[in-house]
């Protein structure tokens, strides 16, 4: 405890996890006098005991001590464990606020929640804001990636010191008002997707030049981090190149990756996007793959039993080049990483394309240009390449697809000869990359001037009189495909 516990605090912190309990510092740390309490106290202890000469916080031990630790109008943060924990949280401090303090959600909400949440605290005058924070644990204590929704009073009030507490990059703050109500949450949401998209691609590419090209951990780490100085320089590409380089801390000379159990866990965002998507009517396959694909590597006991009984090519064994010839090797990287960057404007084409269609349907207004404003620092996804996003939104605010965009069409152009020379490879190597090869289908699915989808159109008229529409005239049509085979207009 410090000597100003008696002072009134200017903001507070429910929820000191790893999120919450850096948050709270970060914010102490800015000057603002942080009040902080969680469920059980001994969190609430912990923080002020180490970290409580950071800055001026002051411990709530009981909902009702935190709450009235707190100048009027309150505002408060919470940043607990998302779902019913949340509500719980909501449910208890409800009863003890006024007309005119502020909720922050800043945890993962699902925006619906955010949206029922703010109408219920709404009907009592309070005012809930939903936020996402971005940038894990390091993030949250030196500098987050901030999206916050809600209305545009309490953006006054929390804007200031969203501002203060975020990453800057280029003197500009990574938190921007992104829209009322769910929108915060929204745009979180699909961070998470493009992340689960880009972590996959980033998979991909290890698996191929692991296993395609028999290189080992140790040399791909050099690979990803000479990677990480040209146009795919980015947290997870760097990150990536760590991770590989490290060795199993408890056998030296074997790679941790390699004692990893391959099984990818998700705590369900990225399932919550795309099941969004679904809704939303926008195809955001790059992410959809990159969920299934980390729901297959959960699927351990079918993987096993498949084994040894499916055939196909068996993935290049390290140390004996694989399936590429070492004379090729330097061309192959080098293909690699033109499909992982086309692969990746991809995933984040469809990102952006659902963050415009749920705008529109809730009514948001998102500036997806101010978006990759704000992912340029602080969070998971932070590359040199949002720059080129701001840069495409900023000359086309209505720009209908980012790989429309001049620069961006240009770059996958010119790595599409590559794209598709990885993506055969896959196939023929039986190495899996169903991030590469589905961002290929979107590519030449979006380009293409007829679709199939005439043929799809045809089957529902014959099963099921659906009707069909012309491209000559308008209207709806269907054949009497069990009659006499004359078109009729609807
Ligand atoms: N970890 C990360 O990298 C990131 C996390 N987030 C989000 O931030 C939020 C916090 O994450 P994190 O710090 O990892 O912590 P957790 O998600 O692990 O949540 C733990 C916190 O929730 C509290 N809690 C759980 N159930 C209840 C309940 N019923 N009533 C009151 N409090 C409850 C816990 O209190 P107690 O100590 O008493 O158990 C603890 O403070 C989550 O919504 C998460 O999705 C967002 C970005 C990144
Ligand atoms: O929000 C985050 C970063 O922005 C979390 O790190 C993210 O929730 C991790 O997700 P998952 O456990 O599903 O991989």
């Amino acid at each position: 405890m410090t000597e100003t516990t008696t002072q009134k605090a200017q903001i507070g912190v429910t929820g000191l996890a790893t999120m919450g309990r850096n948050l709270a510092r970060n914010i102490a740390r800015h000057g603002y006098v942080t009040a902080v309490h969680n469920r059980s106290d001994a969190k609430t202890k912990a923080l002020v005991e180490e970290f409580g000469h950071e800055g001026t916080f002051v411990p709530g031990y009981t909902s009702q001590e935190f709450v009235d630790s707190l100048e009027s109008p309150r505002t408060i943060i919470v940043m607990v464990k998302a779902g019913p924990a949340t509500d719980a949280v909501i449910e208890e401090l409800a009863p003890l606020l006024s007309e005119g303090d502020i909720v922050v959600d800043a945890g993962n909400a699902h925006f619906a929640d955010t949206r029922r949440r703010e109408a219920a605290l709404r009907e009592r005058g309070v005012h809930f804001a939903g936020v996402g924070v971005s940038g894990g644990e390091e993030g949250a204590l030196l500098g987050p990636s901030i999206m916050p929704g809600g209305s545009e009073h309490a953006y006054a009030k929390l804007g200031p010191i969203f501002a203060d507490i975020a990453v800057s990059v280029d003197g500009t703050p990574c938190s921007t008002h992104v829209g009322p109500d769910g929108a915060g949450h929204f745009v979180k949401m699909v961070h998470n997707g493009i992340e689960y998209a880009d972590m996959q691609l980033i998979a991909e590419a290890y698996d191929l030049l692991r296993h395609g090209l028999g290189r080992t951990p140790k040399q791909l780490a050099e690979v990803f981090t000479s990677w990480n100085e040209g146009d795919l320089e980015s947290f997870l590409i760097e990150i990536t190149a760590r991770v590989l380089d490290k060795d199993d801390p408890t056998q030296e000379g074997t790679p941790l990756v390699d004692v990893i159990l391959d099984e990818a866990e998700q705590k369900g965002t990225g399932r919550w996007t795309v099941q969004t998507a679904l809704d939303l009517g926008t195809p955001v396959s790059g992410i959809a793959e990159a969920v299934f694909a980390r729901a297959l590597s959960g699927h351990a006991e079918q993987r096993k039993a498949a084994q040894g009984v499916l055939p196909g090519p068996a993935a290049g064994a390290e140390g004996t080049g694989g399936f590429v010839a070492e004379a090729d090797a330097e061309a192959f990287v080098d293909d690699v990483r033109a499909a992982l960057y086309a692969s990746k404007v991809v995933a984040y084409a469809q990102g952006f394309d659902m963050i415009r269609a749920g705008s529109t349907e809730y009514g948001w207004g998102v500036d997806p240009g101010a978006m990759a404003t704000i992912w340029r620092g602080g969070c998971i996804i932070r590359a040199k390449f949002l720059d080129r996003i701001k840069d495409a939104y900023a000359n086309q605010p209505d720009l209908p697809s980012l790989l429309l965009d001049p620069y961006f069409a240009d770059a996958v152009a010119k790595g599409q000869e590559a794209w598709r020379r990885v993506v055969t490879h896959s196939v023929q190597a039986g190495i899996p990359a169903p991030g590469f090869s589905s961002a290929l289908a979107y590519y030449d699915a979006l380009r293409r001037d007829r679709s199939s989808a005439a043929l799809i159109q045809g089957l529902r008229d014959l099963f099921g009189a659906h009707t069909y529409k012309r491209t000559d005239r308008a209207g709806d049509f269907h054949v009497d495909w069990s009659g006499d085979g004359t078109e009729s207009q609807g």
